[in-house]
């Protein structure tokens, strides 16, 4: 009988299912941790993650999808590998992985996702964007056709860059690749370009050093540092590259000059060889996986010049790569001088002569840029790399102590002295009309036959002459109109006074020496 009347009558049931709060299904998929380690978990249990997701490990990690397969996932850690356990729970994001943007980020050192590395508090975000996103088609590009001033006169004068252009940056180690990029993130004082630098792989006093450069310049509050560094996690390294280009492409998007360093893709590309490897990707040549050219491809390709219709805005890329033994034909350095328009080449040769910025002009090229030259440059640098090609040819030459007849000595001392006018100290952008001043001196050969002190001397001086007579030159170049007959007149007659006065004798002292 007792049992009889505390049996819940189906009514009263039904009632209180009615009466309780409706009951509000959540999703939630969790996965486990099959095993990880070196930057890499497998992940067992999610079947329904995307492509390139982001996960939440228990431990607090986050991680990203980069394989699918059926009963599996690999994941790629943005964190350190040793808090992750295996056996611990995985959530599914629902939401790719994606950067703040936004002009927040200016003047900020932050990770490759967009987290704060300089103490100065939270990154004020506009918006969230994915770090992957699909190039611009033909439709949206424009023409490369207004010039980048990197500052650096090997580079303006014989392999101009210009804005929206790709220009690999190659070299052997220690041959100054990092000073051209850093001087042309300085030169941009001077312009309204922003800069972006990101830093792949790289040690961080090597990092810190770029960074102080930055601040002592002032040039800090108008670039984006993106650091991914040697210590850390190799999906860091890997996404590092696209969270710049995103954080460009919200600039490029209001019609802005965005220039991007990458430095460098070889240690991004051994990053996801790295990757590849403990996926267990098969292995291609120098066991880089067979995607490696798409992977650097599908991130210069974000790049260019766009039409007002697609923002008006533009993105130069400056990616750096690494050779070994000037081997220009290595895997990574021909993949990406295949996609880019054009490489500076630094050698080592002209390092150890003590000639820098050590760009080879025999090897250097510019694909597009010579559209882009101010038309100034255009005149006067036009035969700087025969000079320079026809000089070197004779130094060779000459070095056998062959007796010279006196074109090929008048030959070999132009060359000579031009070769000594584009040296140029690092952190030393030169503006556009001093460039010209000084190769225009040299061009005519007002530096033939003096030594290399002196040819440093009189550069300062001529550089610290441009003054209200050269105004009117200035203005033209801004404009990008050519140098008039008056305009080289004007240019010499400062120069030679110059000259004058940083040999100690009035006017062009050789003269009066002779
Ligand atoms: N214009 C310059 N004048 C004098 N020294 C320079 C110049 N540019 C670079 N150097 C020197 O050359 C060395 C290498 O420079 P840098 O670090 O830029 O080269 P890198 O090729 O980027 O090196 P790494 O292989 O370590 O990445 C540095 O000691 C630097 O001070």
């Amino acid at each position: 009988m007792a049992d009889e009347t505390h049996r819940p009558d189906v009514q009263d049931f039904i009632d209180l299912l009615l009466d309780s709060p409706a009951p509000s299904p959540a999703l939630a998929e969790v996965g486990t941790v099959a095993t990880v380690g070196d930057g890499i978990a497998v992940v067992s249990g999610l079947g329904r993650a995307l492509s390139d997701e982001l996960l939440v490990f228990a431990s607090g990690v986050r991680g990203v999808v980069l394989d699918l397969e059926p009963d599996r996932l690999g994941v790629v850690l943005l964190g350190p590998s040793e808090r992750v356990r295996a056996g611990e729970d995985v959530w599914r994001t629902h939401k790719v992985i994606s950067v703040p943007v936004g002009p927040g980020l200016v003047g900020r050192v932050v990770d490759a996702t967009g987290q704060p590395l300089d103490g100065k508090g939270r990154v004020t975000a506009v918006a969230e964007r994915p770090v992957e996103a699909r190039a611009p088609d033909i439709l949206s590009r424009g023409a490369v056709k207004r010039p980048l001033a990197t500052g650096l006169k090997a580079i303006d004068a014989a392999v101009p860059v210009g804005l929206g252009q790709r220009e690999l940056i190659i070299g052997d180690r220690q041959t100054g690749k990092t000073s051209i990029a850093l001087d042309t993130i300085l030169n941009q004082a001077r312009s309204e370009v922003l800069s972006i630098y990101c830093a792949i792989g790289q040690r961080g006093d090597a990092v810190a050093r770029v960074i102080e450069a930055l601040r002592e310049s002032g040039q800090l509050a108008n670039t984006i540092v993106v650091v991914a560094g040697d210590e850390e996690a190799p999906g860091l390294a890997y996404i590092a590259p696209y969270a710049a280009m995103t954080m460009a492409e919200y600039f490029a998007d209001q019609a802005r000059d965005v220039l991007v360093v990458f430095d460098d893709l070889t240690h991004h590309a051994r990053s996801y060889r790295e990757l590849s490897l403990l996926l267990r990707r098969p292995p291609g040549r120098e066991a880089f996986p067979g995607d490696i050219f798409y992977v650097h491809a599908r991130l210069l390709e974000r790049a260019g010049q766009f039409t007002e219709d697609a923002g008006g805005g533009s993105i130069t890329a400056l990616p750096v790569v690494e050779t070994q033994a000037e081997n220009l034909s290595a895997y990574i350095p021909t993949n990406l001088i295949s996609i880019t328009d054009g490489q500076i080449y630094l050698s080592p040769r002209l390092v150890r002569k003590n000639q820098f910025p050590a760009v080879d002009l025999g090897v250097s090229v510019s694909r597009v840029g010579g559209k882009a030259q101010h038309r100034a440059f255009r005149d006067v640098a036009g035969n700087l790399r025969v000079t320079l090609s026809q000089f070197e040819e004779l130094e060779d030459f000459a070095r056998f102590g062959t007796r010279l007849d006196d074109a090929t000595r008048a030959r070999l001392s132009r060359g000579a002295a031009v070769r000594a006018a584009l040296r140029q100290p690092e952190r030393d952008p030169v503006p556009a009309v001093e460039q010209l001043l000084v190769l225009l001196a040299a061009m005519e050969g007002m530096f033939d036959g003096l030594s290399e002190t002196e040819v440093v001397a009189a550069m300062d001086s001529i550089r610290a002459s441009v003054g209200d007579a050269l105004t009117g030159v200035a203005t033209r170049i801004a404009r990008n109109e050519p140098l008039a007959d008056e305009d080289r007149a004007a240019i010499l007659s400062v120069a030679r006074i110059a000259l004058g006065n940083a040999l100690g004798k009035p006017e062009d002292g050789r003269d009066a020496d002779a």
